[in-house]
């Protein structure tokens, strides 16, 4: 669906200076999987997903969208294309189902295909008796949901996603991630921005981890960390400024060790081992949390950084 060798996008900066947000990546992206790009702000997350949109020209390498190039074919990509963007850019004017057969008259498409498929399409975003309030009614979830909507109106093979969840309650989250698995399992491809680890955890079957411009890993998330982190986590907290001399005393309790500024990450097999001999070395902390590894502590493995500041 997608295939990038050497990808860039640079940007001219106000000084004159060029700006380097995306500096020369590949991607694979097969039909019918959810693929991430994870990263913190200013990865190169968006700057991406606007060239695979094919509305951000490439500044270099290569770039293959459903086998065409966006500098020739644009339009005929952004016709089989989905587009969430991470801001909802809903029309104000309109109600819910106008926000959706408008947008799909764009398309070209029939009135009586866009009236049908807008019916569909509310029912599947759990709008249907909201068709005729004002958008500016609807909670931060719903206008998600019909952003989303809105982007499946032409019945696209992909859908680019910009942060779909950001800003939104845990339940919205929950309820988004439902319409975004139920799209999957009706066949459509899937290409996910996030900073949320538990996001990318739950929804890809493969991501890249982008910091800087740069892919620092990919593959499969249980398989990332597997690779690069231990089964469990200890975490440690003591009091403020103590962190790194305990750190000391218990460094070689796990494989590893992370000091942050307001715990102790110990990397271990055994979380609970870890917290019984911190014990036994005469140390209190104020708080203690066993957990298995998350994709946050491949990101803190690769990069030194956690991944939301
Ligand atoms: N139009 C632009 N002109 C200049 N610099 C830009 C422009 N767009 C993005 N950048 C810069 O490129 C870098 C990458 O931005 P990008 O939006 O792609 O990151 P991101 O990973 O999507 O983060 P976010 O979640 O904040 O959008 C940032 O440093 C940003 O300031």
């Amino acid at each position: 669906m997608i295939t990038a060798r050497g990808l860039r996008k640079e940007f001219r900066q106000a000084s004159g200076d060029t700006f380097e947000a995306v500096k020369g990546i590949d991607l694979d992206v097969r039909k019918g999987e959810a693929f991430g790009l994870l990263g913190p702000n200013g990865a190169g997350k968006s700057s991406t997903l606007r060239m695979i949109a094919s509305v951000s020209p490439i500044s270099g390498g290569e770039l293959r969208i459903l086998g065409m190039d966006p500098a020739v074919d644009g339009p005929a990509i952004r016709g089989r294309l989905g587009v969430c963007p991470q801001e909802d850019n809903l029309d104000q004017e309109l109600n819910v189902f106008d926000n959706l057969y408008i947008y799909g008259r764009y398309f070209g498409l029939p009135k009586q295909v866009v009236r049908e498929r807008a019916g569909e399409l509310l029912e599947f975003a759990k709008l249907t008796d909201k068709a005729k309030s004002k958008v500016e009614e609807l909670s931060g979830g719903m206008k998600r949901r019909l952003t989303i909507a809105r982007s499946l109106i032409n019945r696209p093979d992909l859908l680019l996603l910009d942060e779909p969840t950001t800003g939104l309650d845990p339940q919205a989250r929950h309820v988004l991630w439902d319409q975004l698995f139920r799209l999957k399992h009706a066949g459509v491809t899937l290409v996910l921005s996030t900073h949320y680890m538990d996001e990318a955890e739950q929804l890809c079957d493969r991501l890249v981890v982008m910091d800087k411009g740069v892919i620092v890993a990919e593959g499969a998330p249980l398989e990332l960390i597997r690779i690069h982190s231990t089964r469990e986590v200890a975490e440690l907290r003591f009091g403020a400024g103590e962190h790194a001399d305990h750190a000391e005393v218990i460094g070689d309790l796990g494989e590893r060790v992370e000091v942050l500024p307001d715990r102790l990450l110990v990397y271990t097999h055994d979380g609970e081992e870890v917290v019984a001999k911190t014990h036994e070395r005469g140390l209190q902390p104020l708080a203690t949390l066993v957990r298995r590894s998350t994709l946050e502590d491949v990101f803190l493995r690769l990069t030194g950084r956690t991944l939301v500041d």
